[in-house]
This record gives C-alpha cells, structure tokens and sequence, in this order.
C-alpha cells in the first residue's frame, strides 16, 4: 500500500466525501471573475425576462386588439414583442462572447497552479502517478471544468430561475394548472437524481481510463526504438486496442445513459403540456379562462421544455465536472513533502568548506518496508572525492539522490559543513549541489537553455568552461550551435554527447558538492580519459560523491566507500579495499581493469 498523503492515484483522497465537494473547493477561482460573472449572469436573466415578457404581450394581444379588431394597439403590441425579441437577442450576444474569455482565464489559472504543485511534490510522487494520468488531469479535466464553470453552472442557475419566475406566472394565470406544471418537477428530481448518481461513476471510470490512454501513448513514443527493437508492436498495439475499447464501451455507456434520461426528461414536460392543452381548451371553453391567457400559458409553458431538456447535459456535464475536480484536486491535496523548514537558512556557496557528513542514515521508498539503506555512516571531507561502488541494486543512486534532498532521509541525518540538509534552504541547497544522474535528461529547449538550467545567470565563459571540461564542445558545431533545439529528451544527440551535455551542466558555476551518478559510462575510451583529465581539475576544488561502475573511473576518487545491501561495509583506499575486501574485489572483478597505483593508492587488477 502506498504511503498515506503520498497521492496514490489508486486512492482516491476525498473517498466518502459528498460528490460536489471537491468543485465546491474550487470556487476561488471564481472569485477574481465575480463581478464578470453576475454581470453575466444579470444579462442572462435579463434575456429570459424578456422571452417570458413575449407570450405575456401576445395574451394582450389576443384578448385586447384581436379581440376588439384594432389595428392600431396590435401594431403597438407586435412591436413591443419585436423589441423584446431583439433586446433577448443581443443580450444573449452579449454574454457568450463575454463567457469565453473568462472560462479561458479560469482554466489557465487552475492550470497553472497544478503545474506549481507539481513542481514542489517530491520524486517519490512522481514514481508512483503514471504520467498520463497527471497529462489528462492538467488536458482533458480541466477543459471539462472550464466548461461547466462557464457554461453548466450558468445555465444550471439561470434554467432554475426561468424554471422558478414561469412556474410562478403559470399559477398566477391559472393556479390548478399551474401547481399541475409546478408537480412535474418531483418526477424531474428523481430522474435527476439517479441519473446524477449512475453517471458520476461513469464518469470517473471514463476519466482514469483516458489517463491509463494517454500513459499507454505516452510510454510506445518514449520507448519506440525498444519496441521496435523487439518487435513488440502488435503487443502493444493489442494493449492499446484493449484501454481503448474500455474507453469506448464507457463512452457508449455513459452516451446511452444521458440518452435515455434525456428522454425520460423530455416525456414529462410533454406529457404535462398534453394534460394542459386539453384541461386549458376545457377551461377557455367553460369561460374560466381567456383565449389570451391560454395562449399565453402554453407560450410560458413552451419556454420550459428547453430547461427541462437540458438538464441532462447540465447534469452530465456537472458529474464529469465534478470528478475532473476530484482528479484534480488529488494532486492539488498531496502535500509537498520535502519543503523548507520554518526557519530555513540559506548557506551561500562563499560560506560553504563542503564538508559533506552522513550520520546513521536510514531510508526507506514510501510505501515500501523493506530500508534500502541502513545506518549509513560516511563523511566526505571538503575537496575530497569518495568513490560509492556496489553491486547493482545496493542503493548507490538513492544515497546520492537523498543529497540534493530529492528524498529525503527516513533515519539519521546529513550535514553540510554542520548543518542539518533539512535546516537548509532548498534552493539555496540545490545551487549547492551539481548533479548528473546515471540516466542524462535533456529537455526539448536550446542547448544553452539545458546547461544553464540551475543557473541561468551563468555568463558565456562560465558555459564555455564548462563545455570544455565536459568535452563537449561538440556542442558548438551544431547547426545553430548553443541555440540549437534538441529533440525531444535531446534524443537527436548520442548517449554519450547527452551525458557530456549533462556533465556540463552539472559543473557550471563550479558547485560546492557535486554528485554525479556514473557519469562517464557512455563515453568511449578515448573521450572518457579526456573527460577524466579534465574533471579531475574540477574534483580538486569541490567534494564529491561519485557512483561508479567501472574500475577505471575510480582513479577520479580519494577514498572508495563499497555499498553492500544498503550498508556501508568498507571506507578506504582503492588499494587497501583491493588489498583487503574480498566483496570489493567481486564487486570489481566484472569490470575492466582501474588505473595503476599511485599516490592515491590505486592499482590495476
Ligand atoms: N522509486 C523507487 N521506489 C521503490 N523502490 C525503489 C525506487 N527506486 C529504487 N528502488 C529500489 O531501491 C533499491 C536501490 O536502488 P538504486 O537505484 O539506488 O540502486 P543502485 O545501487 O544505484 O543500482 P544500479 O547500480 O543498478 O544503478 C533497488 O532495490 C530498487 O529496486
């Protein structure tokens, strides 16, 4: 089971909570378009005031000109009625164009905030929420709650009101038939109601299945060449078929559902308008009522068949906006769990030795048991640079990920220079800390823009060093040189040029801590001696904490620390670990042969 808070998608936060709850939450967003929105909602019951004021106008009509035979009051009256038809007309205009730009700003500002949060919620959030499902949250959702923001809930108020002022008028003009039409609504509210049930459990199931959709999509395009590779293709395409008819079979269930209440909804209205038309003929005939005031009855009553109909798409359309919220708002609910503590102090790298210090650190994955590290005890002095080597799965790369505090420690501490990591300010602390992890992302910007990522402050001979050191300059014969674009996840560049892109970026501005998590292995020989040469000058003036594979790149390092099962079982020198650990020696045995020995204490194997 997922850890608690930790917003595991498969546990719905608000599970029990009343089905609205969630939109109701997001009302704020309303708030800055409140005076828009009662304007709106102003000109709206302005235009169904003057459609309400028409069949009125043509009671008069029938029971005062054609009546008397008057020409004159009839072409008064028609006129009357043609102003009000055109007053309903612009104001009508008036609102839908006003409408969209305010549900465009709404959408945008929800976006925002749920790209914010994702930002801030930690890797372990991220390793457990299938991207597709965090995309269809921050697409397809919010698109239905910007619908329902600026169109259902509208029309959800003004159908009541127009419900409400023509039911009150339709008493008015004749109470027996008019509390006849008023009754109909009790029939309208239990259809309402179970199809509002039925249909927001469609809709969550079609909404999860979209994102299971989009991370089927997402995940063929990332691992194309893979799936090529291995001739996968009609697996996949056998997976995808199967998500997409799920989708299709709920969407045709959902579709069958509101078919089939539309015309539930569409039969009562109709069946009260039979009963009135035969009741209201026997009630002009028996002189109880007008000719005038029938006409105007059915008129009114005409108006609401529209209301009425629409209630099943402003219910749907309601229920789908209702768990978009509740998909949203699982994000927006999950707390960052790594923030700043109250007091955070921000170290600046002038201040910092780099005197990097692991106090009987435990750490456990959320929603794990089993610790991958135990009481790990290793200081790294400022300037040194310590060597993690293990077996694959031992826990190197969760070590140096719990220093730029990506996780953050179960048990036991980490200090820098004394501090506790936690004390720290974390922006302060990830400027401190250069990283280049085992897998090199780059993202779909400029190559300038991908090594100035941490520090877009750096300046042009900052960026050269940096590229220089890397190896990288082949950087500048791009074809736009730094401001080429690369591909998306700068797959248009090789394995290696990523990671010495990525190598570059991490040593820019010289960090006071650099963590680099295997960072050579995609390098050919030639280039990585020459990457070797050059970080070795870099190595001299930082601490570092470097995971490596391969023997040769222990040359970099002043001490080896050998991780075993999440346990620090060995510190010191290559040459006395080779010398005197056995496990050292099986873990290096698979691995071509390290530099010779020297007054490092290194040897070849
Ligand atoms: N996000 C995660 N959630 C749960 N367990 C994880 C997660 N990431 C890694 N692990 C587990 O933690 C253990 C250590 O993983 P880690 O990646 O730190 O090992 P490593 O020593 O760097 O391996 P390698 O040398 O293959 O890169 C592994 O058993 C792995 O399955």
């Amino acid at each position: 089971m997922p850890a608690e808070g930790d917003g595991d998608p498969a546990c719905p936060v608000d599970a029990g909570r009343h089905p609205l709850h969630n939109l109701w939450r997001l009302r704020h967003y309303l708030r800055p378009h409140a005076a828009e929105f009662g304007w709106l909602l102003l000109a709206g019951l302005a235009a169904t005031g003057a459609g309400i004021a028409v069949p009125l106008v043509a009671q008069r009509v029938v029971d005062g000109p054609v009546a008397r035979q008057d020409p004159a009051g009839l072409f008064r009256l028609a006129g009357l009625a043609l102003l009000l038809g055109l007053v309903e007309a612009l104001l009508i205009f008036i609102r839908r164009w006003v409408q969209s730009s305010s549900s465009m700003r709404i959408e945008a500002a929800i976006r925002e905030d749920v790209y914010a949060h994702l930002q801030r919620l930690p890797t372990s959030f991220h390793d457990r929420w299938q991207s597709g499902q965090l995309l269809s949250r921050v697409t397809s959702d919010l698109s239905v709650l910007r619908r329902f923001l600026s169109f259902g809930l509208f029309f959800l108020i003004l159908n009541l009101v127009t419900y409400l002022a023509v039911v009150t008028l339709l008493i008015r003009l004749h109470p027996a038939l008019g509390l006849l039409v008023a009754a109909s609504a009790v029939p309208l509210f239990l259809i309402s109601r179970r199809f509002a049930r039925h249909y927001h459990a469609a809709s969550r199931r079609m909404q999860d299945q979209q994102g299971d959709v989009a991370t089927l999509v997402e995940e063929t395009a990332q691992g194309l060449r893979t799936m090529k590779a291995y001739g996968r293709g009609p697996e996949l395409a056998a997976r995808f078929a199967t998500g997409a008819r799920a989708l299709h079979d709920t969407g045709v269930g959902k579709g069958r559902l509101l078919a089939r209440t539309s015309a539930l909804l569409d039969l009562v209205p109709n069946l009260t308008l039979g009963v009135v038309l035969v009741a209201g003929a026997a009630a002009a005939a028996g002189g109880v009522l007008t000719i005038g005031e029938l006409v105007a009855f059915v008129s009114l009553q005409l108006m609401l068949i529209w209301p009425v109909q629409s209630l099943g798409w402003i219910i749907a359309n309601g229920q789908e906006a209702a768990t978009a919220a509740d998909r949203v708002r699982e994000v927006l609910d999950t707390p960052p769990a790594i923030v700043d503590a109250p007091h955070a102090l921000a170290l600046r790298r002038a201040d910092v030795r780099g005197r990097l210090r692991f106090e009987r650190v435990s750490f456990r994955y959320p929603g794990t048991t089993a610790p991958v590290l135990r009481e790990i005890d290793l200081t790294v002095e400022p300037g040194e640079t310590v060597a993690l080597v293990g077996a694959t799965g031992c826990g190197k790369s969760t070590l140096l990920s719990l220093v730029p505090r990506l996780h953050e420690v179960t048990g036991g501490r980490i200090t820098l220079d004394g501090h506790d990591l936690r004390e720290l300010r974390l922006s302060a602390l990830r400027r401190l800390v250069g990283v280049a992890f085992e897998e090199p992302t780059l993202f779909s910007m400029s190559v300038w823009e991908n090594l100035t990522l941490g520090r877009p402050e750096a300046g042009e001979d900052e960026v050269r060093a940096a590229l220089a050191l890397a190896q990288a300059d082949f950087a500048y014969e791009l074809p736009w040189g730094l401001a080429t674009r690369v591909g998306e996840q700068g797959l248009s560049l090789s394995g290696g040029q990523r990671q010495r892109l990525a190598l570059a970026r991490a040593v820019l501005g010289r960090p006071a801590l650099l963590v680099l998590d295997d960072p050579l292995s995609a390098l050919d020989v030639h280039t990585e001696a020459l990457v070797e040469t050059a970080l070795k000058r870099v190595l001299r003036t930082t601490t570092a904490l470097l995971v490596v594979h391969r023997p040769s790149t222990i040359a970099l390092a002043d001490r080896v620390a050998l991780l075993e099962e999440g346990r620090i079982t060995a510190v010191g020198r290559h040459s006395e670990l080779l010398a005197a650990v056995p496990a050292y020696r099986a873990v290096l045995s698979a691995g071509p042969a390290p530099a010779p020995p020297g007054d490092r204490g290194l040897v070849r194997s």
